[in-house]
């Protein structure tokens, strides 16, 4: 089988295909390069010291784990230096992330979640890092506001998967594509073109335990899964949560389904619990570029315009036909 690294299918893509410019590939293999060295540590688990507890908070009010900060301060250190980006933000910093001043600057604006699904690290469970990627508006400052782009706006969007394999999952808005890590090699081959998300699913995933909180409609589209074969849709469904929106998601875009995080009365007041541009946005735009549909319940997430750079959203998405169902329910009650 003809091997395609990522450095290769990036250049083909570039050179042939012209679906990105030279510093969008410069800035997709930095990302991946970074993950490399953010598996390599998770890798190591308590060998290298990185499980547990920062002790710290981040600007959520969250407990930080160590991983959350070495890989935040992985990702911020391997793309300063590039030249291709004009400012980072993280899910860990309360404010942007300038590029120094004795480094040159780039068009690019690069958002991440270093570390999704955190609770899963000290018991050796799957994670990962999502990535988004936004052009910062020809002469503005790359602060705040500059990053506070709809999810349409997104030039690239990933995340890389740290399971029993390091995956790497990426588009550039023409399909999605997924990469895994040679650990020998040290290089991320291409193992899967066009991932397609199929419009039917039987199988859904939710964390169960706040279905009390739930508003009514999304109790009532849960209610008609769990009646199964005898309820309303005359099929049973299958259940899924492995608390990592990166695990959950993967399992989708390879073999469907849904997934979500809706709003509930314990996180009404920030707006939900998942972040419109770290975790919503380039999911959001993953799916939708396997086939699949993303909304808030009301509307699709990519076109929600951010207030702020931490915004909370609801989250619903996965396979269309779902999607379509339990976004009209929500409109219904409205
Ligand atoms: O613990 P819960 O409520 O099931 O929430 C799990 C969700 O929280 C998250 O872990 C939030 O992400 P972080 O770990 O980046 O804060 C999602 O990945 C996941 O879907
Ligand atoms: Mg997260
Ligand atoms: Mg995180």
């Amino acid at each position: 089988m003809r091997r395609i690294t990522l450095s290769r299918y990036l250049i083909e893509q570039q050179r042939e295909k012209n679906h990105l410019n030279s510093d969008l590939r410069l800035l997709i293999e930095v990302v991946a390069r970074a993950c490399k060295t953010i598996s390599v540590a998770i890798n190591k688990g308590e060998l290298a010291g990185v499980l547990g507890s920062a002790g710290t908070d981040n600007v959520q009010g969250e407990v930080q784990k160590k991983l959350d900060v070495l890989s935040n301060e992985i990702l911020l250190d391997a793309n300063e230096w590039g030249g291709h980006l004009a400012a980072m933000a993280s899910e860990e910093m309360d404010e942007p992330h300038p590029i120094p001043n004795r480094f040159p600057k780039g068009e690019f604006l690069l958002v991440f979640d270093p570390l999704d699904g955190s609770s899963n690290i000290d018991v050796n469970m799957t994670v990962g890092t999502i990535f988004s990627v936004l052009k910062c508006p020809e002469g503005v400052e790359p602060n705040e506001q500059a990053f506070l782009q709809p999810g349409v706006k997104q030039v690239a969007a990933g995340y890389a998967l740290y399971g029993p394999s390091t995956m790497l999952v990426l588009t550039t808005g023409h399909g999605v594509d997924a990469f895994t890590l040679d650990r020998e090699q040290g290089s991320f081959v291409l193992t899967q073109k066009g991932m397609r998300i199929p419009e039917e699913t039987k199988e859904f995933a939710i964390n169960m335990s706040n279905m009390r909180f739930w508003e009514a409609p999304m109790q009532r589209y849960i209610n008609e899964l769990l009646a199964g074969k005898e309820g309303p849709r005359g099929k049973d469904f299958n259940m899924r949560w492995i608390a990592s929106m990166v695990a959950d998601v993967h399992r989708i875009m390879t073999r469907g389904g849904v997934f979500f995080y809706p709003i509930d009365s314990k996180t009404k007041d920030k707006g939900g619990k998942l972040r419109l541009m770290y975790e919503a946005n380039p999911m959001s735009m993953l799916v939708e570029q396997a086939g699949g549909a993303a909304t808030n319940g009301l509307q699709r997430i990519l076109e929600i315009k951010p207030e702020k750079l931490h915004q909370r959203v609801p989250v619903m998405l996965g396979s269309k036909q779902e999607i379509d169902l339990v976004t009209s329910y929500h409109l219904e009650s409205q």
